[in-house]
């Protein structure tokens, strides 16, 4: 399985965000895309996702196995966590795993794995940004999709949350997926890629 992208362009309101792109991410290999607020890092994860079309070029996963199209191999991590704040924990990541399929852990499991054991029941808008990014990734756990679309994932982690998010973009690559992240931290992935995006001015 790889990910390529062939001169990948990108358009925002009728400016040019980004030209020509060019990557190859094998399976098990990760891209790390920087750069300065508005150089199109997002722009770029939301290509990649299917939820923006290109201005011009293509991306596209080869050897995607039982997966029929990219956008349905991919699990993207937005900004936002795109989850009910009146549903529960629970309800949400049901939610989520019935959508995505392929089911992996089981709830309780993967709140246990995120270190939020017993709050499968609170409204999600009660929670702590921290937390909420933290029930964001056990969807990440609850199905499995090959392709991780990160945004700046560990944005509101405590030091330990951090440290446990990379062991787990370490396990998912270590199984033969594939990573892209944009971020401002670093993220503990020794031997990524980087994509430095520099904006058009
Ligand atoms: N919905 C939109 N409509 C029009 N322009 C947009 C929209 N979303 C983003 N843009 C513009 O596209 C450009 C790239 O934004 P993008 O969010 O991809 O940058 P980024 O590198 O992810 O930035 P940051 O580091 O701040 O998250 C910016 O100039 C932004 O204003």
């Amino acid at each position: 399985m790889r990910l390529l992208a062939r001169n990948l362009s990108a358009e925002r309101s009728g400016e040019t965000i980004f030209a020509d792109l060019e990557f190859v991410i094998e399976a098990g290999g990760a891209l790390i895309v920087t750069g300065p607020n508005g150089a199109g890092k997002s722009t770029l994860l939301r290509i990649i996702a299917g939820l923006l079309p290109p201005l011009s070029g293509s991306v596209r996963l080869e050897g995607g196995d039982r997966f029929p199209d990219l956008q349905s191999a991919c699990h993207y991590l937005g900004h936002t966590n795109a989850m009910k704040p009146a549903l529960s924990v629970q309800e949400n990541l049901a939610f989520w795993q019935d959508f995505n399929g392929e089911r992996r852990m089981n709830i309780d499991e993967a709140l246990d794995t995120v270190g939020l054991e017993g709050i499968d029941h609170f409204p999600f808008g009660y929670l702590s940004t921290g937390q909420k990014r933290r029930v964001s990734i056990a969807k990440l756990l609850v199905s499995y999709r090959p392709v991780w679309l990160l945004d700046e994932p560990t944005a509101g982690l405590d030091k330990v949350s951090e440290d446990r998010f990379a062991g787990f973009m370490r396990g998912h690559l270590d199984e033969g997926g594939i990573i892209v992240a944009a971020t401002h931290l670093p993220l503990g992935l020794d031997g990524a890629q980087e994509l430095a995006m520099r904006g058009q001015g």
